[in-house]
């Protein structure tokens, strides 16, 4: 690996903002970093049709700054044998990107489909973190960077779970990046909104298969005929794309310093502040309430709603740049 480059290992890159950030960074034009991106983990995914995937978005790039390796975040032996395969075990930067989502209703999953995602979106990210962060220390040198979400900041109805795991990371996050100041070490947390993916269209297939059983009839309607046309709108009317999530990513990396929360779409920030706008939670549970229940069934007027009130949000922001 050339002088001055340095070593980021990225977790679940097979797809979606993974392989956005792993591409990006590799074809960093001028070649700052050499990547090690986890790849197939699991016996349900075609190996063959992901590494043709790769091998596309990567281009040139793979095998001269971008490279594969082997790794599930759910097994510790993997975490561990993951980064003793990195030459020692030296990395510059470490992304938490891999995730799963979970939605219904809370009655109607299994503790088991609920530890799973515990299991991925916070035990993954903490056993990164144990593996990696000893070596960042004594090197006092390294950035940590996780994958949340605005779930991680606040709740959605039907997202319970999804949101408590990510909840529960910035939780996590929050108090190393205050130990970690002393070692020289960042800690970033990336929050993107809806980001058009293979995670959407993963719920939606496990909805699908789904018959929610345990659930009353009258919340099934409400998840069914409010909550999920509601989602399908939000991803087309403010999704962004998993390039726009590296970038902001890419952004942060190269900050010199680089702040610990990152919320990606300008479009969301209202929604976010409106939590912060009354420490009572009234606001937010509210207008939650309200723009789910009652406005769910015309959601492009939702949608239309959060872009004017961004407006005035935006024009408070003098870099960003956006069509309305
Ligand atoms: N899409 C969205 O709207 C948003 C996504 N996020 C977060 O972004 C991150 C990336 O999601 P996104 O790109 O959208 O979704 P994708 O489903 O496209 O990608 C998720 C990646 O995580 C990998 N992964 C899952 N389980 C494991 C595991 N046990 N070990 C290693 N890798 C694993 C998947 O690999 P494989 O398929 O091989 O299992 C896949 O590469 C997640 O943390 C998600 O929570 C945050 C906000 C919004
Ligand atoms: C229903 C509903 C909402 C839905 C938000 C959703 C569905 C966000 C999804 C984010 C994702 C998928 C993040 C991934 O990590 C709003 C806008 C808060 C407004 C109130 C009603």
């Amino acid at each position: 690996m050339p002088e001055g480059q340095r070593v980021v290992l990225i977790t679940g890159c097979s797809s979606g903002i993974g392989l956005a950030i792993a591409v990006m960074l590799a074809r960093d034009e001028m070649k700052r970093y050499y990547g090690k991106s986890r790849s197939i983990n699991r016996s349900t995914h075609s190996s063959s049709k992901f590494l043709l995937k790769y091998f596309e978005a990567a281009g040139d790039a793979y095998g001269k700054t971008l490279s594969l390796l082997t790794l599930d975040v759910c097994s510790d032996e993997s975490v561990k044998q993951c980064v003793d395969s990195i030459k020692d075990r030296h990395i510059d930067i470490l992304i938490n990107n891999a995730g799963v989502g979970l939605v219904g209703p809370v009655e109607a999953l299994s503790l088991d489909e609920m530890k799973q995602v515990f299991e991925t979106n916070f035990y993954g990210v903490v056993r990164m973190i144990k593996e990696v962060m000893p070596d960042m220390k004594s090197r006092r040198s390294g950035h940590i960077i996780v994958i949340s979400s605005v779930l991680g900041l606040h709740g959605v109805a039907f997202n319970d779970v999804y949101s408590a795991s990510k909840f529960a990371t910035e939780g996590l996050c929050e108090g190393l990046a205050i130990q970690l100041m002393n070692f020289n070490v960042n800690v970033s947390m990336i929050e993107p909104g809806p980001v058009n993916t293979e995670f959407e269209m993963k719920l939606m297939t496990e909805v699908s298969k789904k018959e929610f059983v345990g659930a009353d009839p009258e919340t099934l309607d409400h998840f069914r005929t409010c909550y999920l046309p509601t989602q399908v709108n939000l991803f087309q009317g403010l999704g962004q794309t998993p390039e726009d999530i590296a970038r902001c990513t890419k952004k942060v990396i190269e900050s010199p310093q680089p702040p610990f929360r990152n919320l990606t779409n300008p479009l969301y920030t209202p929604i976010v502040a409106l939590k912060y706008a009354d420490e009572t939670g009234s606001l937010s549970v509210h207008t939650f309430y309200h723009m789910l229940y009652n406005l769910g069934g015309v959601m492009h007027v939702t949608v239309r709603i959060m872009k004017f009130l961004s407006f005035g949000w935006l024009r408070r922001r003098d870099n960003e740049k956006l069509i309305l």
